[in-house]
């Protein structure tokens, strides 16, 4: 099998995996796109100018050009799509039908549904034969009780319910977790993404029984530009000050830690050392801990705790405070120094194992890819 190219077009970074034969050969990202944006890809490095992921994607295949990876020489790309509503649940080969669904699903992941289509266009554009695939946030969290899905509205309302995202981390996570830990996997996970966007989510028995995120990946946590989860009236009420693209812009673009703290990445606030950046930080904290409790709630009690994601896989201090707020449900962290560095976590005898298990939803996306390669070939 030629080269498979992954994409994974978060809201504030874009990550890029070649594989080769199945084995991934290259990777890098463009970073905190918008601020101070960095490629790295292989063994380049540089300062970017990327004032959005558009001008990402381009600097992205400007560099895998440049190692002697032209688009025109992959055989297939993948996508990380965020958002496809009801109907795009399953990994899929993308068509123009499966393009316009993505598209009609904007409203619902606004930082990212668009840049997930940027980046098949960009693709499109410079490999128009190129087969491309997408794989979805959503499908992961199908198992969870209608209870947890289903929003109290009236009939008629079905399609306004919780979809829940990361969806292809949390699956990536449940797959790592025996290699990292040597032993099977722990039956009740609290599963923690924390980057840019951020959310919990409570595995049982391998399978997601309940999330922070909902209809779209505004809700649950505070996040890097997202409020989290907002009381409905308090929305209305920003819709009759601001009007509905004003209070959509608030809610997913200037709230969360940049709205308090005025950054949106972690680092950048725990540099700034103002008042309003050490809120900001402590809201983040505090709504973590108190959704955590919701999650173990779900899953009525608690074996093992997960970190993934850029905050969650190397953030030592923060990681080790919510360990901390968990004790109650029986982690136990190392007493001494700043914390440990994984990828375990929980001190010894500690009742709740607790581990860092990097995201590769990259990894998970190609082999989701190769699937469909295989069988269309199979079936040919
Ligand atoms: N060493 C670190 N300490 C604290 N935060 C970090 C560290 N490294 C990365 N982060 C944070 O991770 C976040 C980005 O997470 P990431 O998962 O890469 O983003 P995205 O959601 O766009 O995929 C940013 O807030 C960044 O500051
Ligand atoms: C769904 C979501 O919030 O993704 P990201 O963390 O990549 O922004
Ligand atoms: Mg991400």
């Amino acid at each position: 099998m030629g080269d498979l190219l992954v994409v994974n077009a978060g809201s504030s970074s874009i990550k890029l995996v070649l594989f080769r034969d199945g084995a991934p050969m290259l990777s890098g990202a463009v970073t905190e796109i918008g601020g101070a944006a960095e490629l790295v890809l292989g063994p380049l490095r540089r300062s970017v100018q990327a004032a959005d992921h558009l001008g990402a994607i381009a600097l992205c295949l400007a560099a895998l050009e440049e190692l002697g990876h032209p688009a025109s020489g992959l055989q297939a790309a993948a996508h990380r799509v965020v958002h496809g509503g009801r109907r795009l649940v399953a990994p899929c080969r993308v068509t123009p039908e499966i393009e316009a669904e993505i598209a009609a699903c904007i409203p619902l992941a606004p930082l990212h549904n668009p840049h997930n289509l940027a980046a098949i266009r960009a693709l499109r554009a410079v490999a128009p034969d190129l087969p491309q695939f997408a794989s979805f946030d959503t499908a992961f969290h199908a198992s969870n009780p209608e209870e947890a899905l289903r929003y109290a509205l009236p009939p008629g309302h079905e399609e306004i319910r919780r979809y829940g995202f990361h969806g292809i981390s949390y699956a990536g996570l449940v797959e790592q977790l025996p290699a990292i830990s040597g032993a099977p996997l722990p039956e009740r996970i609290l599963a923690l993404h924390l980057g840019n966007g951020a959310s919990l989510c409570a595995i049982r028995g391998g399978q997601s029984v309940a999330t922070t995120m909902g209809y779209s990946p505004l809700d649950g946590l505070t996040m890097g530009t997202r409020s989290g989860s907002i009381d409905g009236n308090a929305v209305l009420r920003l819709a009759e000050l601001h009007g509905i693209d004003g209070a959509a812009r608030i809610l997913n673009r200037e709230s969360g830690l940049l709205g308090l703290g005025g950054a949106s990445d972690m680092r950048a606030l725990q540099a700034a050392g103002t008042e309003a950046a050490e809120f900001a930080i402590r809201h983040f904290r505090y709504w973590v801990l108190r959704h955590a409790g919701s999650m173990i709630a779900a899953m009525q009690g608690l074996d093992a705790v997960a970190f993934t994601g850029g905050i969650g896989e190397n953030d030592i201090q923060l990681r080790r405070q919510i360990l901390e707020g968990l004790n109650w449900a029986g982690v136990e962290v190392e007493v001494e120094g700043a914390g440990p560095r994984g990828p375990r976590l929980h001190a010894e005898g500690s009742r709740v194992a607790a581990w860092i298990v990097p995201a590769r939803e990259e990894a998970r996306i190609a082999a989701e890819a190769r699937h469909i390669l295989t069988e269309a070939t199979r079936t040919a």
